[in-house]
C-alpha cells in the first residue's frame, strides 16, 4: 500500500472514545487534548496518569467498563487501544460497520489513520509516521523535528 495522506484535521470539539486506560492509551490521549478533542476513555482500569489528567481536564470523562458490542453512537473516532486483540478486533468491526474512522494500537492492517508523533511549536505541527512499518524511526524521527522547530520557531 502506498503511503498515507497527512490530512490535518480540525480535532475541536471532536468525540473520540478511546477504549483501553493503559500506558498507550494515556500518551495519547494527551496529544489529542492538546488539539481540542473531547476524550472519552473506556476501559475496567484506568492509569493513575489517565485519572490525574481527568481532574484537571473537563474535556476528558472516564468510564470503568469493557467495551460492549453495539455500543458506539454520537462518536467521531475511536482508538482501540485495549491489551485484548480480540476487543480491539470487535471494536474495528463496529467502526466498520458504523463508518467511524478507528485506529487498532495492535494491528497496523486495522487502522484507517496512523497516530502519528507530533511536534508543534506555535503555529507549525509536523505529524510523523512510517506508514505502520517503523514506530521506532518515527520516533526518532519525531524527536529530532522537535528540536529543529525549538531552534528555529
Ligand atoms: C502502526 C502504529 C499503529 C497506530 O497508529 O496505532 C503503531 C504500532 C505499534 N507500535 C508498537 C510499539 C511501540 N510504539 C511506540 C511509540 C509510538 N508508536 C507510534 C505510532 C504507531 N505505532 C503507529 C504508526 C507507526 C509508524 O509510523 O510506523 C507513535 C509514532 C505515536 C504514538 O503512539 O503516540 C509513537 C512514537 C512517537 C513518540 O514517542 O513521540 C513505542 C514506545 C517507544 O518506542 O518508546 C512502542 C513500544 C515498543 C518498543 O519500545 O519497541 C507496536 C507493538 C509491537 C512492537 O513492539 O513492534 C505496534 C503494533 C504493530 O506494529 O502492529
Ligand atoms: N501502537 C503502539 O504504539 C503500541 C501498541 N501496543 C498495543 O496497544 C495495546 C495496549 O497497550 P498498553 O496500553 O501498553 O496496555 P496496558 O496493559 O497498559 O492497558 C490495557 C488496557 O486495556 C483495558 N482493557 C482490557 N480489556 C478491555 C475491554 N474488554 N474493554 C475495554 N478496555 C479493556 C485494560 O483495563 C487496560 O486499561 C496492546 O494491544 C499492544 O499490543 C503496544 C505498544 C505500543
Amino acid at each position: 500500500m502506498g503511503a498515507y495522506f497527512p490530512l490535518f484535521i480540525n480535532m475541536e470539539g471532536k468525540r473520540v472514545q478511546v477504549f483501553g486506560g493503559g500506558k498507550i492509551a494515556a500518551r495519547r490521549v494527551l496529544t489529542l487534548l492538546e488539539f481540542g478533542a473531547r476524550v472519552k476513555v473506556t476501559a475496567p482500569m484506568i492509569s493513575k496518569e489517565l485519572e490525574k489528567l481527568a481532574e484537571q481536564e473537563n474535556s476528558l470523562t472516564l468510564e470503568y467498563r469493557r467495551y460492549q458490542r453495539g455500543e458506539l453512537k454520537e462518536v467521531d473516532l475511536v482508538l482501540a487501544a485495549t491489551c485484548e486483540d480480540k476487543v480491539n478486533d470487535m471494536i474495528f468491526m463496529e467502526c466498520r460497520q458504523k463508518e467511524i474512522p478507528v485506529n487498532v494500537a495492535s494491528d497496523q492492517e486495522k487502522c484507517d489513520f496512523y497516530f502519528p508523533g507530533v511536534a508543534k511549536e506555535g503555529e507549525i505541527t509536523v505529524g510523523v509516521t512510517a506508514g505502520g512499518k517503523n514506530h521506532k524511526k518515527a520516533k526518532k524521527v519525531t524527536e529530532r523535528i522537535r528540536e529543529l522547530l525549538k531552534e528555529i520557531c
